[in-house]
């Protein structure tokens, strides 16, 4: 996993690499800029015209190397220094006076000198940085706007000038960019949807700063990569019974559909045993289209009433297509309090959660809870900012001992010591019907395989994305449906068994 670093630990990162490498700060910054012009220089099309922008600190220093080495390419470029070369940073005045060898340089004192950007222009953010102290206002304001305003492709040093790494919206101006390429670590604002405007398609380039340093740096947000993920194994000798049985409680009359992906998903995603309890009206509807689990009719034709836990099951999971009948909520009720181990709560159960809060207290500890942002609101109320939001799951998580995802891009998945990793799969296309409910089926069946909670639903949230992402390949987002989940599972377990 990367951990997502704030502007302070970045910052240390920077020194310690320069301390401990040893490398001069020159060096460094040379190293990055040489970073951002290998991978720019895959994203933009020879011959465009690129107009770079530097404020005077070192994200400005930056601007000027990225000019360098990209005139020696034989790129056309124009530079303009914003703001007063009397704060400038040592590093930018060395590399300015390197630029001015090779070609002339626009300052930009004044309103009058802000250039025209023409449309089919290249724009190279190099504004402000990591160091952004306040809110941007005047002359680098009045920049900002005409830089939005072009309509010209932007390409962000390191983060948009105007954000902060690890801190809200600024009230101040800030670049729109169309691509943001960051060093060494992904920022947390990478990942919140409020965001994105501004961020645009971000990339991470090495710039090799101390990688044992990173990962001692002390932070509660990651972003989890492939090699993050465990999956259950099997062993020779394994049978049914011992690959983990799994009770999924789910489907009302209209509703069993849900039942169905939750429990093909589970089947595909290595279940033992699967029985599925759901009303009469669902136990024809299940046994043609699951022939895999054993169903279980509930007293009651249309809704669920009445269930318990069963010696002969490892783990329940409850909520696909259940509807909210108060004898299902009476159900869920009793089947939380006489339940001690982990399980798994999702859709119409989390909606039962919030009408009956007091529930949440009795929980077994680290259950599963896989709310979608509606449903999220549901339970802790409405938010502010992405940031909010963030802050409210992890006291979800903390507050009730439970390993909460919270679904979206990037989906959030909380652990119950309110340690936040971002998934790196997925796509918009599964923003669509009964992709929860195949979710529900995945992290269920880990679970029931005897992984722990959290790192089933680690797991279960990064397949599900993956094969989604399998699937779009083949049938595009936006024919995506939820079955076409089901269908490339196989292939997303077998891309993580390299
Ligand atoms: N450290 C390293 O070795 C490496 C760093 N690298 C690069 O450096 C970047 C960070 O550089 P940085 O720390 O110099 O800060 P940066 O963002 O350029 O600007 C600070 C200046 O802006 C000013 N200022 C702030 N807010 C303002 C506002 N609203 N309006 C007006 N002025 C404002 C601020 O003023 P002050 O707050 O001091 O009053 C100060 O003068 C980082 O993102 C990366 O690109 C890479 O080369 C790798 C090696
Ligand atoms: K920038």
């Amino acid at each position: 996993m990367i951990p997502i670093l704030t502007a302070q630990q970045i910052r240390d990162a920077d020194q310690y690499t320069i301390g401990h490498e040893p490398i001069t700060s020159i060096n460094l910054m040379e190293r990055a800029s040489r970073a951002f012009v290998r991978k720019f220089s895959t994203l933009v099309p020879g011959g465009s015209r690129i107009m770079i922008f530097c404020g005077t600190g070192n994200n400005g220093g930056d601007g000027l190397v990225i000019a360098r080495v990209l005139i020696q390419q034989a790129h056309d470029v124009s530079i303009f220094v914003v703001g007063s070369m009397e704060r400038a940073t040592e590093d930018f005045k060395v590399n300015f006076e390197r630029l001015s060898v090779l070609t002339g340089i626009h300052q930009v004192a004044n309103e009058d000198q802000i250039p025209n950007i023409p449309g089919n222009a290249v724009v190279i953010d190099g504004l402000f940085g990591s160091g952004l102290s306040r809110p941007v206002s005047g002359l680098f304001a009045n920049v900002i706007d005409q830089i939005n305003k072009s309509g010209a492709e932007v390409y962000a040093i390191d983060i948009s000038s105007g954000l902060y790494p690890d801190q809200p919206l600024s009230e101040g101006a800030v670049v729109e960019a169309t691509h943001t390429i960051s060093f060494q670590t992904p920022k947390l604002i990478f990942f919140l949807p409020e965001m994105r405007k501004y961020v645009g398609q971000w990339h991470v380039v090495d710039i090799g700063l101390d990688e044992p340093f990173i990962q001692s740096c002390e932070t509660d947000a990651f972003f989890t990569q492939a090699r993050d993920i465990a999956l259950p194994s099997r062993s020779t000798f394994d049978h049914k019974g011992s690959a983990g049985r799994l009770l999924l409680i789910a489907g009302s009359k209209g509703k069993m559909g849900a039942a169905t992906l939750s429990a093909r998903a589970a089947m595909r995603s290595g279940c033992g045993l699967l029985y599925i309890h759901t009303p009469c009206c669902g136990l024809n509807i299940l046994q043609v289209n699951v022939p895999e689990a054993m169903v279980i009719e509930d007293e009651h034709t249309e809704v669920i009433t009445e269930v318990m836990p069963a010696d002969n099951v490892d783990v329940l999971a409850m909520g696909p297509g259940i509807g909210t009948n108060s004898l299902t909520q009476k159900a869920l009720a009793d089947l939380i309090l006489h339940t001690s181990e982990p399980m798994v709560l999702d859709a119409d159960a989390l909606n039962i959660l919030a009408l009956n809060p007091e529930l949440l207290n009795a929980l077994p500890p680290e259950s599963i809870l896989t709310p979608h942002p509606g449903e999220f609101a549901r339970l802790v109320g409405a938010w502010r900012s992405d940031f909010e939001k963030l802050e409210k799951l992890r006291w979800l998580a903390k507050t009730y001992q439970l390993n909460v995802v919270l679904k979206g891009a990037y989906s959030a998945v909380c652990s119950s010591r309110g340690y936040l990793y971002f998934n790196p799969t997925g796509n918009p296309g599964m923003a669509t019907a009964g992709s929860g409910d195949v979710l529900t089926g995945i992290v269920a069946a880990l679970l029931a395989q005897g992984m722990a909670p959290f790192d089933a639903l680690r797991a279960g949230v990064y397949l599900h994305g993956q094969a989604g992402d399998e699937a779009a390949i083949n049938v595009g987002e936006i024919s995506l449906m939820a079955s076409d989940l089901i269908e490339y599972l196989p292939a997303a377990f077998k891309k993580l068994h390299f």
